[in-house]
Formats: structure tokens, sequence, C-alpha cells
């Protein structure tokens, strides 16, 4: 496996030459056998001030105040979900994490909506403690939606699809943002009490469900990516943004486009708490995820059977321990 994170400029192959527009999709390709690459953007810096400021102030709300925006019913898909509650698949102990989700609101007539209420929940948004929130989260939300849209044209083209094989795929489609706090690690043990196990980090290794998924920005290192049986630090260039790949993109890619591994542990001695935005990119939920012909071959035969975008959606909020009904690690 190539062991290199690439940093790339998306807005070369939207306005450069063909020669570079060739050299991002070949740059794009090469990182992605690691799960995870690098991109120019052009994502306003005052949105992100103005999105992490307000979402700062959300989580300095007492915890009474944080649990009028938890969302009921909705497994976790919109609203705060509180310390403690997610958990990686590949573990049994929750993540030191809490955080707020949500997605730009789509017509309740609509079809997506009407077959898949569950991928479509009301929203539900802090406005009551944090006035002025709304309208920032969905101007956020549908800025990096639009990113990842055109990050996956690029990808589209490394697998020998027609550039706008995802733009249908995706539209409408319950892409969900996600802001998260860590708190500092040393207030883990008054959290757990006397009874509480040691083993807890900011968010257990994983790979994402989603096609891809977008990190803007985060306030401090934590992330790292598994490369051959290595955990490397992620640490984009000042101003870039992280791609990483998910388990519905190497479906549908037969595994050329792996997905990538990760976790988020503080890093020894970091006593502080940390700060993310991250977007995961969902197709609709009618999607049929089936490996495409272009990365079928004899050498590389098809390897997943299809599923709907839905019911693997589905399979792995149980795994994650979101679905409220049926938690997993209680
Ligand atoms: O906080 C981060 O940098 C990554 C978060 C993450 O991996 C996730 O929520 O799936
Ligand atoms: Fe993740």
């Amino acid at each position: 496996m190539s062991d290199e994170i690439l940093d790339v400029d998306l807005l070369a192959f939207e306005q450069g030459s063909g020669a570079q527009r060739r050299a991002v999709v070949d740059g794009v390709t090469r990182s992605l056998a690691t799960g995870f690459v690098y991109t120019s953007h052009d994502v306003p810096d005052d949105l992100l001030d103005t999105a992490y400021g307000l979402l700062r102030e959300f989580f300095e709300k007492t915890p009474d105040e944080k649990q009028i925006a938890a969302a009921p019913g909705s497994n976790g898909q919109t609203g705060y979900t509180g310390l403690l509650v997610e958990t990686a698949a590949s573990s049994d102990k929750p993540d030191w994490k809490e955080m707020l989700n949500w997605a730009t609101p789509i017509a309740s007539g609509h079809p997506l909506k009407r077959n898949y209420p569950g991928s479509y929940p009301d929203q539900v948004v802090p406005e009551a403690v944090v006035p002025g929130i709304t309208e920032v989260l969905y101007r956020f939300h549908d800025t990096i939606a639009d990113l990842q849209r055109r990050f996956l044209r690029v990808i589209a083209e490394g697998i020998g699809c027609h550039e706008t094989f995802f733009d249908d795929m995706v539209k409408d489609g319950p892409t969900l943002t996600r802001a998260i706090r860590y708190p500092a690690m040393s207030e883990l043990d008054v959290a757990l009490g006397a009874d509480g196990e040691p083993g807890h980090v900011w968010a257990a290794a994983h790979a994402d469900i989603n096609l891809i998924t977008a990190l803007p920005r985060s306030t401090a290192p934590g992330l790292q990516v598994q490369v051959n049986d290595e955990w490397v630090d992620a640490i984009p260039p000042d101003d870039g943004v992280i791609i990483n790949t998910g388990l519905m993109l190497e479906r549908l890619t037969n595994g050329t486009i792996p997905s990538g591994w990760h976790r988020v542990v503080a890093a020894p001695g970091y006593e502080g708490e940390r700060y993310s935005v991250v977007q995961f990119c969902h197709p609709r939920p009618w999607t049929v995820l089936a490996p495409v012909p272009t990365c079928c071959t004899p050498e590389s035969p098809q390897r997943y059977s299809a599923i709907t975008a839905a019911d693997a959606l589905d399979e792995v909020l149980y795994e994650i321990n979101l679905v409220e009904a049926a938690r997993r690690v209680q």
C-alpha cells in the first residue's frame, strides 16, 4: 500500500489544464490507498470561524441546556448526543466525546423523506440556547456538502466513471454534519466514577460508513490514520481540508478504494480539549451499492454483493450503539 497522504488541489482539477486535472486525479487515486487525502478548498474562513465560535458557545452550556437540543427517537441522527454514548463497532468502550449532528431539511412530502423517515428526521438545532446558530449551521452544511460533491467528481474520474457519476447519488442524500467536543482526558475518571473501566479514548478505531467524509478543521491534533498497520498522525497543510473514504465507497469501487481506518486519541501529555467538525457524505437511501463495472476485472473479480444504502446504514447505526431501543453497550 502506498503510505503517503498526499495534498491535492481541487481547484486545479476544476479550473486547470487537462494535464493539471489528470495530476489531481492521479494524486487522489494514489493517496486514497491510505483512505485519506488533503485538499485545498474555497470554503470562506469567516464561515468556519463563525460556525466554530457558535458551536463552542453551545458546548460550553450546562448539561441541562445541551439536553434541550437532544432528539429522542432520532438514533443520534440529529441534535445533541451526550458523552460516552457512541461506541465504535470494533469496541465496547464508548467514546469520550459529545456531539451535535444536523443536516439540511428536505420538504416533508419529498419521497425520500416519506420512504426513509429515519434518515430524514425533523431537525433539532440549539436555536433556543444559542440564538442565530441555525442559519449558520445550515449554511455551513450546504457549503461543505457542495465541496464533497465536487470532490467526488475527482474520485469518479479516478475509477473510470463519468465525472458526474455521484452527482445524482448524493443529491438530497442524508449527508450529516457533526460537531464534536472531546473533553480533556483528565476529566474521564471523574465522569466514570469508581466502577469505570480503563480503555476509553476520544474515538476508537473505525471506518466511516458513508461515501466520503470531510474534516475542515480541528482545534488540536489527535486524528490518526492506520497505514500499513501503523498509526500515523493526520496533519493537513495549513487551510487544507481532510477527506477520508468510507465503507460505502469501498463497496462501490469493489475495494479499489479502501475505507480509511482512523481513530482520535489525545497526544501523550496533552491536557486540553479538542473540537472538530466533520461531515459524512451519504448517498440517497434508495441507492443500490453494487460494485461499478469499471472496478470489476478478471484480476479483481466482484468481491461485494449489492445492498441498499439505507440497509447498510441501519446495520452500522446498531453496531455503533446509536439505536436507542437496542443499545449494545449501556
Ligand atoms: O474528530 C475527528 O477528527 C474525526 C471524527 C471521526 O472520525 C468521526 O466522527 O467519525
Ligand atoms: Fe470517523
